[in-house]
């Protein structure tokens, strides 16, 4: 038997490419991998930019399940706390959702919860359509508030934090790693360039960073022992991959933008508060650019998933010509190493369709298949060619995510089930090969189409009839339930009604059984 091949990949931290190693083994016996991922802001529809980081997230977990490995693979939602100012670590600014809320496209939702919902339907929709991994959970800051208040509280304990007027400060000189994953340490490398840092009189040290900002006008506010607000965005991370995956964890990624200064954050505040390391590994995602600009939602020069896949009349983008297969956009967002910028442009894209059609071929080259024997030697033959195809592609995703490499040998294997379809014919031996080839391929890089969900052609996340649209409404309506649950278990009747009603609005009926709430679409 082949050896199985070492994961390796780029480890921010240590800035060295090393073997990604599992310390937890599952019930199964086969190493479990346990693994963060930042998700998005959902102020908007996350663009094709984000979704090149959250690839390479379901990369990470596709090369890890074909290696036998189990894996625990948690994302979140940012519904609250993320301010427009994020590229110091002690942002100031406006919370994005209720800047959103506040322009010309936020008039049509009710609030920003409405608006953070909506977004985060939009999210699993375009999710689903570039057939990404489901994580095992997707949390949400808003719903692990009460987790954030709790560690605000230990880290205050601890002499980590401190309350000033304006809200509860993390204290850089109390944590001694702070800069091990960016090498910013310093006050001055701090600022950014021109921008001034934040200014709150009461901090004891420029660095010092908001675990919470006090602000009984904010759109989403909790009450907490500090005075009512909202919690700082690098907490809602650190905390919520602690509570579902565990002190130490195995792997934690994102953005480029991200490692300064939310990652580094995120280890001071969990490192903090348990003397253990945070995350043994960290992989982070170059940009994705237009025109040699990083593509953001701030700066406007984006495009989302629909602008692409969808036509014009849908709301697709016009002035990029005629929409692709999701599928094809996949291919294309994963067809350069993650390591390494990426610039989008319509002659990429159509590349990526035209390849994108081999394996649409060769699937149903491989399902039509004739049944005629045709030639044993040509049938062992594109056996071992479509072997070697595999083992090359593998190798290459192990090889610190080397998609160039892998793509190449999958479009080989390809390519040889469609020159002996087009040629002799493939018999019921060789359509067999092919078949277990391209699901290997598909659950490794996801891009044959054999299990990914089915997508409205229109681009909605809410249509009727859908299972992407199901999924996102589904997700709406669970998230909404559990909220409910809880909030009958602390006896909050009015918090309860008031999600029966924005359950309601949502255009489902719930049905209380014996064994919790159900529910189907009104
Ligand atoms: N152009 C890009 N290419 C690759 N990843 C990106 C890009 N822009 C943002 N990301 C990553 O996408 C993830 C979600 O980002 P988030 O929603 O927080 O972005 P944002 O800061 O609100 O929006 P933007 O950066 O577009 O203004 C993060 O991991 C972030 O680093
Ligand atoms: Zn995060």
């Amino acid at each position: 038997m082949p050896e199985t091949p070492e994961f390796r990949l780029h480890n921010t931290l240590t800035r060295q490419t090393e073997a990604l190693m599992p310390t937890e083994t599952a019930a199964s016996g086969a190493p479990l991998l346990r693994f963060y991922s930042c998700g998005p802001t959902v102020y908007s529809f996350a663009h094709v930019g984000n979704f090149r980081t959250f690839l390479t997230a379901d990369l990470v977990v596709r090369t890890a399940k074909a290696l036998g490995w189990e894996v625990r693979y948690v994302s979140n939602v940012t519904d609250v706390g993320h301010l427009t100012d994020d590229d110091v670590a002690d942002a100031g600014g406006e919370d994005k959702l209720a800047k959103a809320l506040a322009s010309k496209e936020g008039e049509r939702f009710a609030n920003v919860w409405d608006l953070a919902r909506h977004y985060t339907g939009g999210l699993v929709a375009d999710w689903n359509r570039l057939n990404l991994v489901e994580p095992d959970v997707r949390p949400r800051a808003t719903e692990h508030v009460t987790e954030q208040i709790d560690a605000v509280c230990a880290l205050m304990e601890g002499g980590h934090a401190y309350e000033t007027e304006d809200g509860v400060y993390f204290h850089v000189p109390s944590f001694e790693g702070y800069g091990k994953l960016s090498g910013n340490e310093a006050a001055d490398a701090l600022r950014d360039g021109l921008r001034e840092l934040v200014q709150d009189s009461g901090k004891r040290d420029p660095r010092d960073f908001a675990l919470w900002k006090k602000d009984p006008g904010h759109l989403m506010q909790w009450h907490a022992p500090f005075g009512k607000g909202f919690p700082g965005w690098h907490l809602e991370c650190s905390v919520m991959a602690q509570k579902y995956l565990g002190t130490t964890i195995d792997l934690h990624g994102g953005g480029e933008d991200l490692r300064f200064p939310h990652h580094e954050c995120e280890i001071a505040q969990a490192e903090a508060l348990t003397g253990e390391p945070f995350s043994r590994m960290w992989i982070h995602t170059r940009f994705l650019q237009v025109e040699g600009e990083k593509m953001s939602k701030s700066k406007g020069n984006f495009l989302t998933v629909r602008d692409l896949t969808v036509a014009p009349e849908f709301g697709g983008r016009e002035d990029w010509g005629a929409p692709v297969d999701p599928l094809a956009l996949r291919l294309l967002l994963i067809s350069g190493q993650y390591g390494k910028p990426f610039n989008l442009t319509r002659k990429a894209l159509e590349d990526a369709a035209k390849n994108r059609q081999r394996y649409v071929d060769a699937l149903d080259a491989a399902q039509n298949a004739s049944g005629a024997d045709v030639d044993r030697d040509l049938a062992a033959g594109l056996g071992e060619e479509l072997d070697e195809a595999y083992a090359d592609a593998l190798d290459g995703m192990t090889d610190d995510l080397n998609t160039p490499v892998a793509l190449a040998a999958a479009l080989r294997g390809a390519n040889a089930i469609l020159a002996l379809a087009r040629g002799p014919g493939l018999d019921a031996g060789m359509a067999g090969s092919a078949m277990g080839y391209l699901q290997s391929i598909d659950s490794l890089l996801g891009i044959v189409g054999i299990d990914a969900p089915d997508v409205p052609a229109d681009g909605a996340s809410g249509g009727a009839g859908s299972s992407a649209a199901d999924a996102a409404l589904g997700a709406e309506v669970d998230a909404l339930l559990r909220e409910r649950e809880a909030a009958r278990a602390n006896k909050d009747w009015a918090r309860a009604d008031a999600l029966r009603d924005e359950i309601d609005a949502l255009g489902v009926i719930v049905m209380d059984t014996p064994s919790g709430p159900t529910w189907k679409r009104a």
